[in-house]
Order: structure tokens, then sequence, then C-alpha cells
């Protein structure tokens, strides 16, 4: 099959976060499974250019419609990690990507509604005819309306179109100006069965439009699938989801075997597995060294995240003076958007700045990320809600407990040690309810517990999650399942 990813995200050239993992993981998966797959994403101004192979442009002038008249875009072409990648460039007075970052701009809906509509021009202009896209969140929203709306009656018919919803609290809420500059029909669109949010009627929903318009939709987890059909997770789209159920499902996320491999990994000082496991001490030794953190016999606690209320960043705040009062040592690395969020934790990092045994990292940092999951006994992940969560699956690849609340993905991937009905071998961490400081103390409490007073068996924990099966494989797989069913088939038989 020839499979289009879209997406505003793809590691390790331009990553906010998870999304980029996904992108980069199943595209990778997708490819060794024989499928020919071509990932479209902006060229941003803030690509990581050192990680891209013989990138080049491949197509100069290309004009997308906009407003009353044309943009023109350049389009390179580059490999990462052997997955082929176009980067659409605009060249107009806005500088759409050229913003020094991915996210967190006012204008955001409208820079992401552009590239949509260049997406569907660059793909109609260079004669692809894929049999799938395959779109991401609501920066992509526009996509399906597009190919529906204009495209296919350009001759682009027998493309498919798979959305993914990778966190539902972000929905790309404009206003109609967004429809009228993509040459789409504000009157016939702007309704309560289209694309009309339904808290604000004066509002344009993109992921709305997304959801929609297109052949197939997932999200990341099937615990957050009923989720958002059933609670407020769903953030005003749960009926939306509920009436197109014949049409909606989970597919649990994989992990990046290669990339995400503590035995293989360039960026950890020590590599180990689970017949090594000993090893992990030089790693947290080297944590040490570069925080500046007290040596000694006290557990490693920490948080990779970006700092986002989805994430409980309440919770993740106490669990940091929880822990040192538990005489352990707590490590966070953070990135936030929101302003406030950033101050308030800058402001801890600097209460804490001369303590031996706490660091907090605020920022995106790649390469802190694996030697952290290389060198900690413990994630939290105290998330008010997780679409999927790949911070947990990482850890437990690296040997790291997750301390976690029982939430989306997190619910399908981790098994509390004491209370889980499944066997000994697959439980893999601590799991608490409560968004509450008790609920949190609950399970991190049981975790410090467990690794000072029996320590055997807690290693037991750490390699039955080191064993467990988070590749892309089966994910990829049952992808390859939703494309077969909403594709056109093709005469000649081929796949
Ligand atoms: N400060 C930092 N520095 C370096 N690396 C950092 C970092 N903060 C986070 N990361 C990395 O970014 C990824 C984050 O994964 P999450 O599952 O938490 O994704 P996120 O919530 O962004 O994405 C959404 O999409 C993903 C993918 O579908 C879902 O799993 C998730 O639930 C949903 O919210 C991990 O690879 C982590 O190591």
């Amino acid at each position: 099959m020839h499979i289009i990813i879209a997406t505003p995200e793809c590691a390790p050239v331009a990553k906010a976060g998870g999304l980029g993992d996904f992108a980069h993981g199943l595209s990778r998966e997708l490819a060794l499974q024989g499928h020919r797959v071509e990932i479209v994403l902006p060229r941003y101004d803030s690509l990581r250019l050192d990680r891209i192979d013989g990138l080049r442009k491949v197509f100069a002038d290309l004009w997308v419609p906009y407003h009353d008249g044309h943009v023109r875009c350049d389009v390179e072409h580059g490999e990462v990690d052997g997955i082929s990648c176009y980067f659409i460039e605009p060249h107009s007075e806005q500088a759409f990507f050229r913003r020094g970052r991915i996210y967190g701009e006012p204008d955001d809906p409208v820079r992401f509604a552009f590239y949509a509509r260049a997406l569907l021009e660059f793909l109609f202009k260079s004669g692809r005819q894929p049999d799938i896209i395959h779109c991401n969140d609501w920066q992509t929203g526009l996509v399906p309306v597009l190919l529906y709306e204009v495209y296919a009656r350009l001759g682009m018919d027998r493309t498919r179109v798979c959305f993914t919803l990778h966190n539902v609290g972000y929905q790309g809420w404009t206003d109609d100006q967004v429809l009228r500059v993509n040459g789409l029909d504000v009157e016939r669109l702007m309704t309560a069965d289209r694309l009309r949010d339904p808290g604000n009627p004066d509002a344009v929903n993109l992921l709305k439009g997304g959801i929609v318009f297109s052949n197939f939709v997932t999200t990341v987890s099937p615990r957050y699938a009923w989720e958002v059909q059933h609670t407020e997770q769903g953030y005003g789209l749960q009926s939306l989801l509920l009436q197109y159920d014949d049409k909606f499902g989970g597919v649990l996320n994989g992990i990046d075997g290669d990339m995400w491999n503590p035995q293989t990994d360039p960026l950890i000082p020590a590599p180990y597995g689970p017949e090594t496991l000993e090893r992990k001490a030089r790693n947290r030794s080297a944590l040490r060294e570069r925080l500046r953190l007290a040596d000694g016999p006290k557990p490693v606690v920490s948080v990779v995240s970006r700092l986002d209320r989805q994430k409980g960043v309440e919770l993740i705040r106490h669990g940091i003076f929880y822990a040192l009062e538990q005489g352990c040592q707590f490590v966070l690395l953070g990135s936030a958007l929101e302003p406030a969020l950033q101050a308030e934790f800058a402001q801890i990092a600097r209460e804490l700045e001369t303590h031996p045994d706490c660091h907090l990292e605020l920022g995106y940092d790649e390469e802190l990320a694996h030697l952290i999951y290389a060198a900690a006994d413990m994630i939290l992940i105290p998330s008010v809600y997780e679409p999927c969560g790949l911070t947990q699956m990482i850890a437990m690849r690296y040997g790291c407990v997750p301390v976690v609340r029982r939430v989306g993905g997190l619910a399908d991937t981790v098994f509390d040690a004491n209370y889980s009905d499944r066997p000994f071998a697959e439980r893999n961490g601590y799991v608490f309810d409560d968004f509450t400081p008790a609920g949190l103390e609950s399970a991190l409490g049981r975790a410090i517990g467990l690794w000072r007073r029996h320590p055997e068996y807690f290693r037991q924990l750490r390699l039955n999650g080191m064993r467990a099966d988070h590749s892309w494989a089966q994910p990829a797989q049952h992808y390859q399942a939703i494309y077969r069913h909403i594709r056109v088939q093709r005469s000649d038989g081929v796949d």
C-alpha cells in the first residue's frame, strides 16, 4: 500500500512529545512490513537538520491556493532513519514555520490549516494518489475535509483517511475565516454535524472536522477510546464519538525498539540488558555526576514529561517533596509551554538548587531523557488523563519501575505489583486511582518500601517490565487491518 503520514511532528527531527515518536515508530514498522510510506511535515526552522540524510529541494514553486491568491512553497526531501520525508516550506509574510518552535504560537490553527492545504496540493501536483493518508491530531484536521470537499473532485478519489487522536484536550478551535482562506464553503461546513464546535457556535473545531470526514478514527489505547466516549475526557466530543462508534477504536501504541534499547543506546554510558542489570548502577553514577547529586544508597525517582495540566503537575510537585521526605533522590526533566507552569517549576528549581538529592532540569533534552531512563529506579506519571503514554513503556524497557495513575493507556500497560489480578510475571509497576496527594503516596510509598525492604522482588519487577513486548510489530498489523478495511480495492489485486 502507499501510505502518507500527515503529522506535525516526527522524532527526532521535529519532536515536541509523544506524537513525534508515534510518527517515527509506526512509519518505520509499516515500511519494514513492505509498504511505501512517506511522511509530510512542515519545514520548521527548528528542524534538526543533522538527523536528516540527503536533504534537497525536489519541488520548487508549488503554488498553494490561499485567500484570493496563492502562497509559493518549496518542498524538500530527505531520509530520517531510512524513512522518506517531505518538508513543505511556504514563502509568505506570515512565516508560518519560521517561529523557532513547533507549537505555542497564537496563530497555530491558521499555520496548521495552511499545512493541511499545502500537503494536499503537494500530493495532487506531484501526481500522488496514495491508498491511505494517516492523519494525526487537530493540526491535520482539515486534510480529510479538503480531500473530500476539494481534491476528490479533482480526481483524488481513491485515497482514504485514517485519523488518529493523540490528545482530545486540544481541538484546534478558531474562527470560520480559516475555512474561507483555504477554499472551503463556510455555509456548508459550519453546521452542527460538520465543523461547528459543540460548545461555541461561532468556533470552527478542526479536530471535529477530522473525525467527521475521515473513514476511520483511532485513538492510542483502548481505555482512552472508552474514556473519550463516556467521560469528560472527551472534552465536549463524547456524543460525536459515540455517534461514529462504528468507525472508531483504540490501538495501543508501540515504542521504537531501536531508538529505545538499553543494550545499544549510544546516548548512555553503560549499555545493559536483563542479564546485565547491575550495570544500571554505572548510569546512575553518571547521572548523579552530571547533575551534581550526592552518591549513596538512595533510589532515584524521576519524571520525564511535558509540563502540562494533563500530566498532573500538582501531583508531580507533591511527588518531589514526598520522595525527598522518604529519603529518595528526585530528578525531573520537564518542558513547559504555559508560562505560568514554567515560572512555577522554575521557582521550585531555585528553591531546591543546592539540595544534594534533587535536580529539576527545565527544557527539552533528548540526551538527558535517555540517561534518566537508564539511571532511574522509578518514574512517576500521575496524569489527569493519558491517551497512551510512552514514558512508562520506555521506562520499563530500561528497568525503571513506573508509578502511575490508572487512566487511559497507563491503565492498559501498567499492572500493580500488589493488587493486579494478572500473574506475577506480568506485574510491572504501581498504580493509584485518586488524583490526590494521598493517592500518589499510596503507590509511590509502596514502591519505595519495596525498593528498600525487598530488593530482590523489586529487581523482578524491573525484569518483568524489560521483558514485556511493547514493539510496533503488533500495532502496525492492527493499523494495516484498518487500512485494508477502508481502502478502495485495486482492480489488479496488488496490496
Ligand atoms: N522535557 C523533555 N525532554 C526530552 N524528552 C521529553 C521531554 N518531555 C517528554 N519527552 C519525551 O517525549 C515523549 C513523551 O511521550 P508521552 O507519551 O508523554 O507523550 P505526549 O503526552 O507528548 O503525547 C501524546 O501522544 C502520545 C503518542 O500517541 C501519547 O502516548 C500521549 O498519551 C499523548 O498525550 C517521550 O519520548 C519522552 O521521553
